[in-house]
């Protein structure tokens, strides 16, 4: 992935991840997604009383992406709020495999500027899909 696209993935995390609500676990988590389309999505995690009902940041992005009307991901960029990685949930690796296909890059980022890049291929193997 291109540096100055990946620092453009990386801000764009980076400000919705100061926006998210996690009162409850503490763990701010932005996602930034680019689409072939080129253009930036982003999200955070949204927690709620009701635990279950909380939404991770990589979904919050690719609520965004598909209600601005873009369905083709070309690279994913994850932030986490500490030193390590945070990757993605299951249930996120399946919501990201469904727009994205296996070479496509997902970008995690530590609060140190740490930055290790991996397939979605990779975090998902022998992903379910309908599509061709
Ligand atoms: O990749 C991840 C992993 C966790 N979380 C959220 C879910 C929950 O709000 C908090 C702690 O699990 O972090 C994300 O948003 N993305
Ligand atoms: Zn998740």
């Amino acid at each position: 992935m291109d540096t100055e696209i990946e620092q453009l993935l990386t801000e764009r995390a980076h400000v919705a991840q100061k926006n998210a609500h996690a009162p409850y676990s503490g763990f701010q988590v932005g996602a930034a997604i680019l689409t072939h389309d080129n253009q930036i999505y982003s999200g955070c995690n949204v927690e709620n009383a009701a635990y279950p009902q909380g939404q991770c940041a990589e979904a919050s992005a690719i609520g965004a992406m598909v209600s601005h009307g873009s369905k083709n991901i070309k690279a994913v960029l994850i932030a986490s709020p500490n030193n390590d990685y945070c990757f993605p949930c299951g249930g996120c690796r399946q919501k990201i495999a469904e727009f994205a296909d296996d070479e496509i890059p997902v970008i995690l980022v530590t609060q140190g500027a740490q930055s290790k890049t991996v397939t979605v291929g990779e975090l998902l193997p022998y992903a379910f899909r309908l599509k061709p």
